[in-house]
């Protein structure tokens, strides 16, 4: 992806034309010209493209496939069953059972820092490998309940396997199967997921899962064939646990290698925290309908998505179709591919001022230009899972600067730095995992922290 967000930030165009294997594509650099697009969703269609992915990578039947696809044109009245779970995703976020999730998934951190086990403070810590397991673990628990199948080994390796290999399975979806399964490693970890997926979707244990998964679980059965449900669910793991993880690696890089912005946050939780005492322990409860008072947090986070975003939206031209107007008027073609490359709207000076290539954890604390700010999608495809997610990372950082310091083994922190080109995801992980070291913060062993509704 990074290679389409490369040719947007060379060009600095509204729009740049090519054509790739009798493809055309059209990558987007301006954010008038991605306003324009936006506003024609079904003619220059996010889902329509997001649909074809979808299939090529949980790999299912043609009939599932049919349904999935169905109705997504631009002409087309039908009932969308892609945009049904989108729709129902959105009710459910923005209704109690959503603010409940928050709670919930904010509840599960602070109970996992109980029993989270940091290696002493001697032995160097691989900090993505280690955030990232800690944060699979979290969003799993929060979206499948504590028979969680992501807590096995095999399944955690395979979810990693699926992950690395999401553009190489959709790439090479035409192949015959016997050439796939030879060639792409991450066919085998996306099977492994689907049978544990079945297990726990067929299993009581469903139960205890999100409204989310027991939603999707009922649209998928009635409209899929039975052996593409826990396909489709792997699907949906992947979409809401693949930011996640890179988007908190970078919010806990940013934040501990700047003492001053660490003292920023301890100092904004402190505000919101109170103190009871339990015999031998104090126990600290941070108030969660005030969590996000914590505003350099939650900007220090959407930061990261800004500073941090490789992506590029995707849309799928469904019919010939004109936007723009005067010299930059431009005719889209049927078939053709809308790149709309993030990093160049990130990353304009006229928009985000002189400092727009560097890290400002406080940008979002005041007015931000939001139709620059790609980071969650805007307009009619914008990403519902938003506030959960940053929700769910600020819960953990919150606790995470409470209890510990962090100090790289190097003894300065270095830029890490980011490769793009082989991830789907909007955000991609360190290309150099920093090691560090891992200490209490004095005084912290002998209290607990909890988070209070
Ligand atoms: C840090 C984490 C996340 C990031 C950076 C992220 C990013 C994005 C982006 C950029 C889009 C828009 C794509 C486009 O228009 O081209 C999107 C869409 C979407 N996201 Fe997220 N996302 C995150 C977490 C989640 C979570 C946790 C969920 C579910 C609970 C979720 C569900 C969705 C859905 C359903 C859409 C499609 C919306 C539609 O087509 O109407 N996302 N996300």
């Amino acid at each position: 992806m990074q290679y389409w967000n490369d040719i947007g930030l060379t060009w600095r165009k509204p729009m740049v034309k090519l054509s790739l294997f009798g493809t055309r594509i059209y990558i987007i650099g301006s954010v008038e010209m991605m306003a324009k697009i936006q506003r024609q969703p079904r003619a220059i269609s996010s889902r329509s493209w997001f649909a074809k992915f979808v299939c090529s990578l949980v790999g299912c039947s043609p009939r599932s496939m049919g349904n999935f696809q169905a109705h997504l044109g631009a002409t087309s009245t039908g009932d969308s069953m892609l945009l049904e779970g989108v729709r129902a995703t959105k009710r459910i976020l923005n209704s109690k059972a959503g603010t409940d999730m928050n709670h919930n998934a904010a509840h599960l951190v602070s109970e996992r820092f109980k029993c989270m086990e940091i290696p002493r403070e001697t032995v160097p810590v691989d900090l993505f490998a280690w955030i990232s397991r800690e944060m699979l673990q979290l969003v799993s628990d929060s979206a499948y309940g504590h028979n969680n199948p992501f807590w096995k080994p095999e399944i955690e390796k395979a979810f990693w396997e699926f992950e690395e290999s999401t553009l190489a399975l959709c790439t090479t979806s035409f192949l015959p199967d016997f050439i796939r399964s030879r060639v792409i490693r991450g066919f085998q970890g996306r099977e492994i997921l689907v049978k544990a997926l079945d297990r726990y979707l067929n299993s009581t244990s469903r139960r205890e899962g999100s409204p989310i998964v027991n939603t999707h679980f009922t649209l998928f059965k009635a409209s899929l064939d039975e052996s593409d449900v826990p396909r489709f669910e792997c699907a949906n793991a992947l979409g809401s646990f693949a930011n996640t993880i890179p988007t908190s690696f970078w919010a806990l890089y940013h934040i501990f290698s700047d003492q001053r912005l660490l003292a920023d946050i301890r100092r904004q939780i402190d505000v919101i925290t109170t103190s009871t005492h339990d015999g031998a322990k104090t126990i600290k409860h941070i108030d969660l309908r005030r969590l996000k008072s914590a505003t350099v947090l939650f900007s220090a986070v959407e930061e990261v998505s800004r500073f941090r975003a490789v992506g590029v939206g995707v849309r799928v031209v469904t019919e010939d179709t004109f936007v723009g107007e005067g010299e930059h008027q431009y005719l889209l073609k049927k078939g053709g591919w809308v790149l709309i490359a993030n990093r160049a709207l990130h990353s304009d000076r006229a928009v985000w001022g002189d400092d727009a290539d560097q890290f400002r954890a406080g940008r979002f604390c005041g007015k931000t230009p939001h139709l620059s700010f790609r980071g969650f999608g805007n307009g009619a495809s914008a990403c519902c899972g938003k506030n959960f997610a940053e929700y769910h990372i600020a819960a953990f950082m919150a606790i995470m600067v409470m209890r510990y310091d962090i100090a790289p083994v190097e003894g300065a922190w270095k830029e890490p730095g980011q490769d793009g080109r082989d991830t789907a995801a909007q955000v991609a992980g360190p290309v150099k995992s920093p090691r560090v070291y891992m200490r209490p913060r004095e005084g912290s062993q002998a209290v607990e922290w909890n988070f209070q509704d």
